[in-house]
């Protein structure tokens, strides 16, 4: 018998979906039933069976990392094919964004943009927004930036531009209309596109032009789109365009998966496919292959709840596995002690920390989770949330690179202009501001024009000339060097290593000088496809990343790390072990969220991608206490417990001693521990010898503080005395 890699692992509704003859083809099925498998063996299909160029299939998916596990399955089952020069890499297989970045870099002429454009990520948006509320001298508590960023995109999403947005009776869209203007007018000038943008221009781009779209219907013989139902209507309009008479569309997604309705995208386009694309294919998928049948029957028990579903049946063949373990803890620092226990348990039985994966509803509820396993020594990588290229001192540099690119970015001049300081206030910034508004031009033309003027006092003028000339320096002195040469340089000469080295705070600055260097590392490892390279710069290429792309991971990608993300990030994958914590009442269903019926059927929704990520062991935990924006709060256990099959849950007795001694539990305030010993409550003793990665061997001289915030000081010798904070320091006794 021959052996078929492509068709071979698949089961017969799978393999018809794969073989589908039809030019419109919707999977319609639940989670773990091979939706995203079938998809990639769609591809790896038409290149093998039906001669097609991977070059001609384009697909899309929900995240950069997604992305690359397609790339990575598809090298594999195509192995042995003669796939080109640029192998898999050169596919078109990315998300909405990162794919109309592309397109756009490939026509940027024909899309109104300047070569050499930029991506502002929704933090450069928001700081964009925020300036142009106070230049307009509007009040920011009526007009929250965050509210009208919100709004801007919305009109964005809709496909309308400032000009066509009408004007109506509420005075607050009204002016939100005219920010919208000015905003347009300075991204326009700047060369700066937000990420909504992306797919706004692609969509125009490709609207209007007839002869470009007939080139990528032509082009492309196959559009893809894995996730389908959390399209939102500009980007379903986006792959409609690109799907012409004779090219096809293969569409795989949930509804009952569906969890981005709060940012427009609509389940309705699972109805709208048929409709749109005659002759649709339909296929539905029941067989479950990820998880054992307690977690299964567990996720369809919940998510039954909801009304109006379009209604499946998931069965699977698997065992009934382990029972779903419940954990009530006392606080949420216990809860993250529990969890973090948990994990090692599963480490110490042969599990890879990265099969482990803890799942949450909100990003502020990270951190205490993180303390814990930075406690253990376990280390952990966040997806989403604040990432590498979000942190302030990165978007420091990030800045300087991208004025160094590009004059023209207010966003970056605005940001740097006086960081470190360097006497320019806000009286000068607020001149180059106003002189920028009236002649229409950048900041930097506008400071340009102030100078040759002398417009400005000596002082000022001086210390913007000397902005302005570093500026200047740096881009003539780094232009021929290696793309991480040039960021070290530009972090040098920009003065902000120089300003990280006299924080106050020692070991904050140092790690922010730990986050330039591994920022230079990021530049020296980068590597740019050849379709890249032909459209721009080696440093456009890598900020265009920096913004799109590498956001979604920190931590070293090569190491094992445990899993940390929000259930929304969470979509499309697995994980042996899934850890869901703080399942409790106005967290998970959120406070937003509980009293509106629709909006509660989303939170279930999420709750059902949540279990169904887990492969062979579900841990749910919530806490009777919690700190939550500022307040000590005493939550319900959520509804969606009680909408799990009470026989498949297993509760966790709390254990007392865990409770006395968790490790830096905390207490009611003002309420004043038990006395310990000093060692009891850092977990060291006065006399004993350690060992610091850095510092070599020392003794302890004093300890002091309890938990997140305990600390020993520790005698280096030849690196002197020093107090350090236990959970970053990684204290080992030597
Ligand atoms: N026919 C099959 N035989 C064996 N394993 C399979 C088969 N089909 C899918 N799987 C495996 O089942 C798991 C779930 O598949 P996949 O991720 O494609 O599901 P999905 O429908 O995309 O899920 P989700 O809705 O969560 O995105 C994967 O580990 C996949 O490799
Ligand atoms: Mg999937």
């Amino acid at each position: 018998m021959s052996q078929d890699p492509i068709l071979d692992p698949l089961n017969a509704a799978q393999r018809e979906a794969v073989t589908s003859p039809s030019l419109a083809t919707l999977v319609l099925a639940g989670a773990g039933s091979g939706k995203t498998r079938v998809l990639t063996h769609r591809m790896a299909w038409l290149v093998a069976e039906q001669g097609i160029s991977p070059y001609s299939l384009l697909a899309v998916t929900f995240t950069n990392k997604a992305a690359g596990e397609m790339r990575g399955r598809l090298g594999s089952l195509l192995d042995g094919q003669e796939l080109g020069p640029r192998g898999v890499d050169g596919m078109w297989v990315g998300t909405f964004h990162g794919l109309s970045h592309r397109l756009l870099r490939q026509h940027a002429r024909e899309a109104g943009l300047p070569e050499g454009f930029q991506i502002i990520d929704s933090d450069d948006q928001l700081r964009l927004v925020k300036r142009l509320i106070r230049e307009a001298e509007l009040d920011e508590n009526r007009f929250p930036p965050r509210l009208v960023a919100s709004m801007i995109n919305g009109f964005k999403e809709d496909g309308l531009r400032a000009r066509h947005v009408v004007p109506g009776d509420d005075p607050i869209r009204d002016q939100v209309i005219v920010i919208y203007k000015a905003y347009e007018r300075v991204c326009e000038r700047s060369g700066l596109v937000d990420f909504t943008e992306l797919l706004l221009r692609a969509t125009e781009l490709l609207r209007g032009n007839d002869a470009l779209r007939a080139h990528y219907q032509r082009r492309f013989r196959q559009v893809l789109i894995d996730e389908f139902q959390d399209t939102n209507a500009l980007q379903y309009a986006w792959a409609r365009l690109l799907v012409g008479e004779d090219n096809g569309i293969f569409a795989v997604g949930d509804d009952d998966q569906s969890i981005y309705g709060w940012r427009g995208a609509k389940v309705e386009h699972i109805q709208h496919f048929s409709r749109d694309f005659p002759n649709t294919h339909l296929i539905r998928l029941e067989q479950n292959y990820r998880s054992t049948r307690t977690i299964l029957e567990a996720a369809n028990s919940v998510i039954a709840r909801n009304q109006g579903r379009l209604g499946k049946n998931l069965w699977t063949e698997g065992d009934h596995g382990a029972p779903i373990r419940f954990y009530r803890a006392f606080n949420d620092q216990d809860e993250a002690n529990f969890v973090v226990e948990q994990i090692a348990t599963a480490v110490r039985e042969g599990h890879d920390r990265a099969d482990c994966a803890v799942l949450y509803r909100s990003n502020a509820q990270s951190r205490l989770l993180e303390e814990a396993l930075i406690r253990e020594g376990m280390p952990y990588r966040i997806y989403g949330g604040l990432r590498f290229f979000e942190r302030a001192e990165i978007r420091d540099a990030l800045a300087y690179l991208k004025l160094v690119a590009n004059r023209h970015d207010d966003t970056s001049f605005d940001r740097i202009v006086n960081r470190p300081t360097r006497g320019i206030g806000d009286k000068t910034l607020n001149e180059v501001r106003q002189a920028a508004r009236e002649q229409g031009a950048s900041l930097w033309d506008a400071a340009l024009i102030l100078l040759a003027e002398n417009r400005l006092s000596a002082r000022a003028g001086g210390a913007l000339r000397q902005f302005m000339t570093l500026i200047e320096a740096i881009d003539q002195q780094t232009i021929n060097d290696e793309l991480g040469e040039r960021i070290e340089k530009t972090i040098d000469k920009s003065g902000l290593r120089a300003l990280f080295e006299k924080d106050r705070d020692r070991e904050r600055g140092e790690a922010k000088i730990e986050n330039l260097d591994e920022l230079v590392n990021a530049g020296r490892g980068y590597v740019m496809d050849r379709d890249t390279a032909e459209e721009m710069g080696e440093l456009e290429a890598f900020l265009a990343h920096a913004s799109l792309e590498a956001g979604e991971a920190q931590g070293a990608a090569w190491e094992d790390c445990v899993q940390m993300m929000t259930l929304h990030a969470a979509k499309g994958l697995e994980f042996p072990q899934v850890f869901l914590v703080g399942v409790e009442e106005g967290l998970f269903p959120h406070q937003m969220s509980i009293d509106e019926p629709g909006r509660l059927e989303e939170e279930r929704r999420l709750c059902y991608v949540g279990i169904t990520r887990a492969e062979q062991q579900l841990t749910i935990t919530c806490a009777e206490s919690r700190r939550l924006h500022g307040k000590q709060i005493f939550p319900m256990p959520s509804r969606f417990l009680g909408e799990l099959p009470p026989d498949l849950v297993e509760e966790v007795r709390p254990r007392a001693a865990r409770a006395a001694t968790a490790f830096g539990a905390r207490r009611p305030e003002g309420e004043p521990g038990p006395r310990t010993h000093k060692q009891n409550e850092t977990g060291f003793e006065i006399g004993q010898n350690v060992r610091h990665a850095k510092f070599g061997e020392g003794t302890i001289l004093d300890c002091e503080g309890t938990g997140a915030s305990a600390r020993v000081q520790v005698n280096f010798g030849q690196h002197g005395a020093k107090w350090l904070i236990l959970s970053y320091a990684n204290l080992q006794p030597a």
